[in-house]
């Protein structure tokens, strides 16, 4: 069974106060983006993950466990307790998305694992383990996994698990600069939480993030330049301040034509947004001439969340 799941590219992140349970609330306006991995699960005796680049990627899967620590190795175990099934999965990941980039490749892998587990092992005539079930269950593993499982563009509150999809019109073509070294999510928060008590704001006081209403119309009516006039991040400032080198990278994508530029996420990847697929390719072509990024890709959104091929 091989699932195919994109990366996503936050819109917007909102970032609100900080919960008793550590977690931000969040806004987080997701995008899945045509850069994929691709996750294969068979059944066998004993648990076994492999992970490898996907033909044709620069990806580095160093630092992917390749173990029983792997999120998709931890969604299939929790397939199996939910349907009740003594079984074990032999799991393959083929790669594309950068690891630790802020482009949700852990989810996704984990996304694709649910799907396919859920697809071995509930094979009775009304599955138990619909598609809302699973983005439901996607919850348990990461704050991002239940929109690799939707895909699309939606809006995520809470920690960013409950979803709602956003009207979109048409195509948007992004181009994505990768940078050497992830950069880890909780220090990222740390940071943002960090540089906004240096400000004067508590953690726990920072107000209530907001969904962009210039943001929806520009995805609602499949304007490019207002999308990329609405593109925001709070997490931005303290990817940053931990990783200077990408003020850089956004300054060359903004004087290479890019109608937006911000930090994926938690970084270290940069995203930029062409007005069109033309500009798009230009876009890449002198972003990987100005030599700033470690690899330069482009993609485009929304694409469906992690899907049967
Ligand atoms: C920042 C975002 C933006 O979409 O993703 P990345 O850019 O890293 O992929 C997400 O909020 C990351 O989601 P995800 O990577 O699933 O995080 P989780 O495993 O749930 O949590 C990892 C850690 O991130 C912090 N965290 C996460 C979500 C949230 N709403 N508030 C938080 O403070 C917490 O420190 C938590 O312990
Ligand atoms: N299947 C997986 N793919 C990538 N990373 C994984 C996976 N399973 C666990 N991880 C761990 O999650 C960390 C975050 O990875 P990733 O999801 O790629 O980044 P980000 O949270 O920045 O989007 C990695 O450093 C790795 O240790």
């Amino acid at each position: 069974m091989t699932v195919r799941v994109p990366a996503k590219v936050n819109l917007q992140l909102g970032v609100g106060p900080i919960r008793d349970d550590g977690y931000h609330d969040l806004v987080n306006v997701f995008h899945a983006v045509s850069l994929f991995d691709e996750v294969t699960v068979e059944p066998a005796a004993a648990p076994e993950v492999r992970v490898q680049a996907a033909p044709y990627s620069r990806v580095s899967v160093a630092d992917v466990p390749a173990d029983q620590d792997n999120l998709a190795a931890r969604a299939a175990r929790l397939v199996a307790g939910r349907l009740g099934v003594d079984a074990h999965a032999a799991i393959r990941i083929r790669k594309a998305i950068p690891v630790a980039g802020g482009m949700a490749g852990g989810s996704a892998d984990a996304a694709a694992a649910l799907v396919a587990c859920a697809r071995l092992w509930d094979d009775r005539d009304e599955p138990v383990l619909d598609r809302a079930s699973l983005v439901e269950l996607g919850a348990e593993l990461g704050s991002d996994v239940p929109f690799a499982v939707l895909g699309g563009t939606a809006v995520g509150v809470g920690r960013g698990e409950r979803l709602t999809p956003a009207l979109t019109r048409g195509t948007f073509h992004w181009v994505f600069a990768t940078a050497d070294g992830g950069l880890s999510t909780p220090a990222v928060y740390a940071e943002c939480d960090r540089l906004r008590a240096e400000e004067g704001t508590e953690a726990g006081g920072a107000p209530a993030a907001r969904v962009s209403e210039p943001l929806m119309t520009a995805l609602a009516t499949g304007d490019a330049k207002g999308l990329g006039a609405a593109l925001a991040n709070d997490l931005q400032p303290a990817a940053l301040a931990l990783r200077p080198s990408l003020g850089r990278v956004l300054d060359a994508g903004r004087e290479l034509g890019a109608v937006g530029a911000l930090v994926s996420g938690s970084g270290p990847t940069c995203a930029f947004l062409a007005e069109d697929e033309e500009d798009a390719a230009d876009l890449a072509e002198a972003l990987d001439g100005a030599g700033v990024a470690a690899q330069v890709l482009r993609a485009y959104g929304p694409v469906p969340g992690a899907t049967v091929v």
